[in-house]
Formats: C-alpha cells, structure tokens, sequence
C-alpha cells in the first residue's frame, strides 16, 4: 500500500514506515463524510474511513505539541512506558485478582505512570534510542486550559451526535487524547465501545479484523489483565501455538490528519504511528454500544459476547482458572466436535 492511493503529487509517507507483518490485508474503504456509503457501512458494522469531516477541524491547525503543551494544563496525565515500542494494554483491576493470585504471574511491558505535560514534551523532545518509550493518553476532562475548552466545543458535535442517533449508539464514554511518538504501536485488541478515531497530527496505520477472526487472534483469557487483547505477536508469531493465525484476513488504512476512521466494537485493531513520521496526536469518541435485541442469525460480535459471558460465568464458579479449560474439553471434545 502507497502513499499514492489519493493524490499523488504530495509524498507524505511510503511504506518504508510501515513494519512488516505476514498477513493479508485489503484496504479498508475511504469515503466523504456526506457520502450516503459511510452509514451504509456503520449501519453494517463495518469500519470506514471518513475522509473531508469537520469533527476536529478546530484542532487540526492548532493542536501543535507547543500549543497543547501551553493550554492542556499543570495537572497529572497518565502516561505509559515502554521497553520495547508495543504499549499492550492491560486492566490493573485484574492483577489482583484472587483466580490471578493462584500462581498466574504477570509482569507488564509497559507501565502507567503520572505525569506533567511540561515533561513529557521535554521526554518526547530529549528521547534517545534505547531509552523507554513514552505514550500519552489522557482522557479530556475539566483540567485542561480554557482555550482547549473552546477548541473542544467547536468539534463538529452534530456530526457526531448524528451517528450515535442514527445507528442507535449509546452514550459518549470519553474523548481520549493521544499523544504518541513515532513508530509506537498499540498490539492488536478489542474494545466493547464504538469509536470514531480522530486524526490530528502525523500520520497512524490502522490494521482492523472483524470479529469473526477470534479463533484466529487468540485473545487472553477474560480474566488475564490482558483481557480482550491478542496473544500473537505479530513481529514474532509462535505458529506452534497459534497455528490459526495463519488463516486471519483483515484491512488496513493509513489515517492523515483530517481523517476520521469508525471502529465498530469488538472490531479487533492494531494502530502503529509511523516509523520516522514524528509524534501523533489523536482524539478519539468512544460511545457504549446500542441496546443489543437477539435476532437470528445472531452477529459474530455477540458471539464474542457471549463467550465472553461463559468464560466469566464458569470462573465465578470454577474459582481456579486451571480448571476452565479440562471442563470445556470434557463438555465439548467428541460431543460438539
Ligand atoms: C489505548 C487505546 C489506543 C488506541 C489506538 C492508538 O491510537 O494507539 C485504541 O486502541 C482505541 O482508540 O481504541
Ligand atoms: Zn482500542
């Protein structure tokens, strides 16, 4: 995939930037944002890249890491750190858990950590190779400066607010603020919210699987603080224990400042800020997903719900995590296979 699939006279990145996986990828549809296609494929729970939407036109010539550093305000923002480039999500909540204390030991890569904007822009600024890498990501609330304030008003609210009536979305949870440096990646995981993913500043690849692709993705157990995320590393793929990950089929984009990507829930994505692209700043909508009515054939997504019902259901029971997988085996090997 080039640079060139819309105009070709401005180079703005080259697949150099991109890493390099083993996977199948189509590219996943771009349209205008007053083009009828885009809640065609909403509607379908399918991800689109909307391209010429005003959502964060207030921001886009703004937002500079000068300007956020002068108004996003004095107070603590929670940033992650890295050993590697990969900022695996996990859920704190889950480390402690009593089935966790049964000898599932877990150590993050990455860490969470509090941080004043000031020095995270001098981090961003000083990094050197081999030192942690360093990622920003901060839900918008009360603390920020009064011009952010008014930048935030100005998003095109009604653009929004019109797909979360039309495709029946629940309430908006938050607008995280990203604040990424080149070449960082976040490893391939679900969310259970819809998302409209805002492109601010620099230049993000976003590669999607439906979430018919579970039994190739090979997500932690629910309980696991990794919780909704991949086991497979991408760069390293342990075929040996995910042989399916051979199978897996997706789409990817490269989103540009302007562009607006729609991450249907439980919609599996990995994102990677481009290699020597520079830092990426990016503002995402993430709304609860609509009230579910079960109508057959049921959707894979409440597939991925459901399981994820069971895994819960039989833990609470089970209490030992050990014994989740001989019951199922015993439940099911020979008599559903
Ligand atoms: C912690 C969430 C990170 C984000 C991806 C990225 O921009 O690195 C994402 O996965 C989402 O918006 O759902
Ligand atoms: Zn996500």
């Amino acid at each position: 995939m080039t640079s060139c699939d819309k105009d070709c006279d401005k180079k703005r990145w080259d697949s150099s930037q991109l890493r390099k996986y083993d996977l199948g990828l189509e590219p996943i549809p771009r349209y205008h944002y007053q083009d009828p296609k885009v809640d065609e494929l909403i509607k379908k729970n399918q991800p689109v890249l909307i391209t010429g939407s005003k959502l964060v036109e207030s921001a886009l010539q703004k937002w500079s890491l000068e300007y956020l550093e002068k108004n996003l305000g004095k107070s603590g923002y929670t940033v992650y750190l890295s050993r590697n480039h990969k900022f695996k999500y996990f859920d704190e909540k889950k480390m402690l858990t009593k089935t966790n204390q049964k000898g599932v030991e877990f150590t993050p890569i990455s860490k969470r950590v509090d941080m004043k904007v000031s020095d995270f822009m001098k981090r961003l600024k000083e990094w050197k190779r081999g030192e942690e890498r360093i990622y920003l990501q901060q839900p918008l609330n009360s603390t920020v400066g009064p011009s952010i304030v008014e930048d935030y008003m100005k998003f095109d609210w009604p653009f929004v607010t019109s797909k979360k009536t039309k495709h029946n979305w629940g309430e908006l949870t938050s607008n995280v603020l990203f604040i990424s440096m080149e070449g960082n990646v976040t490893p391939c995981h679900y969310d259970e919210q819809q998302n409209l993913f805002a492109q601010i500043h620099g230049y993000k690849r976003c590669i999607l699987f439906s979430p018919d692709q579970f039994e190739y993705l090979y997500p932690h157990p629910v309980y696991h603080p990794h919780d909704r995320q991949s086991m497979v590393d991408f760069e390293r793929p342990d075929y040996a224990r995910f042989p399916k990950f051979r199978n897996v089929r997706g789409v990817e984009t490269v989103i540009e400042p302007g562009d607006v990507l729609y991450i249907p829930k439980y919609w599996w994505h990995h994102v990677e800020s481009l290699m020597r692209g520079g830092p990426t700043i990016t503002v995402n909508f993430w709304y609860k997903g609509g009230p579910t009515t079960l109508e057959y054939p049921l959707m894979d997504h409440q597939k991925v719900s459901i399981m994820r019902n069971v895994e819960k259901m039989l833990l609470e029971v089970l209490q030992d995590p050990k014994e989740v997988g001989p019951l199922l085996r015993s439940m099911v090997i020979g008599r559903y296979t």
